[in-house]
């Protein structure tokens, strides 16, 4: 920190740090057809003889921050993830030791948990002989809604979820897409596939005379059906898997007459380690927050009317 005033200026500069905030780091470890995941959200402040940058503008002494982040990408390659702790304290230390202005290295790291999508649609932590080797939903529980609507005769009732979300680390493409002079996606024969699920289901039952549904085993089941059908299809777009999503609630659970899914794509893009001597062998991912694909579609049972509004945020 300053401790003298800029010539001929009685104003002191105080503490002050930089670096690249919130590195959303993907890694893919494959063990064969089994996959394991580290999702982590890595900020970088970095403080020491940096004076001259506030003073003149002179950068003499700045690493750039874009440089702490390829730094963040290329070690989740180099040196993989072990543990948050562990991948903060390598940066750490690469920062104060590689250059010599730099005198102290402040690393956050947030780590995002995921388990695996087992064969009932349940979460688990480790991988049994049954479960998804590369199907996983994001540790944390979903909110789970609902709307009743009653005019003294007749119930309507809408329930679904929100915030959940889920990742394929595989069988996932995308490709065959129409192609206009500012078309400059690449086909995508192996990608991740990532979404925040909310959803929005409607129930069959309106009249007191009929026996109500089982309200907690019909949204422990929709929502197994839901992660199944996430984990065992092989995807050619996320509306296919929207889709098969929603025709197996259709499908296995009479009480459900209609389905809305809004499906976020949460882009994964692979990081270019070409510049840093490395092979990205689709291992190392950013994980976009904005923009992304918003998909959105409502699966019905034959003969039902679509009453789930169209925008799920009026509901
Ligand atoms: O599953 C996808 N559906 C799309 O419609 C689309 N568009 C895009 O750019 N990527 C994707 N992925």
């Amino acid at each position: 920190m300053a401790d003298h005033p800029r010539p001929g200026r009685p104003v002191l500069l105080g503490q002050n740090q930089y670096g690249k905030a919130e590195n959303r780091v993907v890694k893919i470890t494959r063990h064969g057809a089994t996959h394991h995941i580290k999702d982590l959200n890595v900020s970088v402040a970095l403080s020491g003889d940096m004076d001259e940058v506030h003073y003149s503008g002179s950068n003499a002494n700045v690493l750039p921050t874009d440089t702490t982040k390829n730094t963040v990408y290329a070690f989740a390659k180099e040196h993989g993830i072990e543990s948050a702790e562990q991948f903060g304290i390598h940066l750490a230390r690469h920062f104060v030791t590689s250059q010599e202005p730099i005198r102290k290295a402040r690393i956050r790291v947030e780590e995002y948990a995921w388990e695996r999508i087992d064969a009932s649609g349940a979460a688990s932590r480790h991988p049994g002989t049954d479960d998804a080797k590369h199907s996983f939903v994001r540790k944390g529980q979903e909110t789970r809604l609902t709307q009743i609507t009653y005019d003294g005769s007749s119930w309507e009732v809408v329930s679904g979820l929100k915030d959940l979300v889920v990742m394929n680390s595989t069988d996932s493409e995308f490709w065959g897409f129409v192609k206009d002079k500012y078309t400059t996606l690449p086909e995508a024969h192996d990608r991740i596939l990532a979404t925040q699920v909310s959803a929005r289901w409607r129930f069959r039952w309106s009249d007191d005379e009929q026996p109500a549904p089982d309200w907690e085993t019909s949204y422990e089941q929709v929502r197994n059906h839901m992660l199944q059908a996430f984990a065992e299809t092989y995807s050619l777009s996320l509306q296919q898997t929207l889709y098969e999503m929603g025709s197996r609630i259709i499908d296995r659970c009479e009480e459900i007459d209609e389905v809305r899914f809004s499906l976020p794509n949460k882009h994964h893009f692979l990081v270019d380690l070409q510049p840093f001597g490395l092979k990205n062998d689709n291992e190392v991912y950013y994980a976009a927050d904005r923009p992304y694909g918003l998909i959105e579609a409502t699966v019905l049972r034959d003969g039902c009317a679509a009453r789930i509004p169209v925008d799920l945020t009026n509901l």
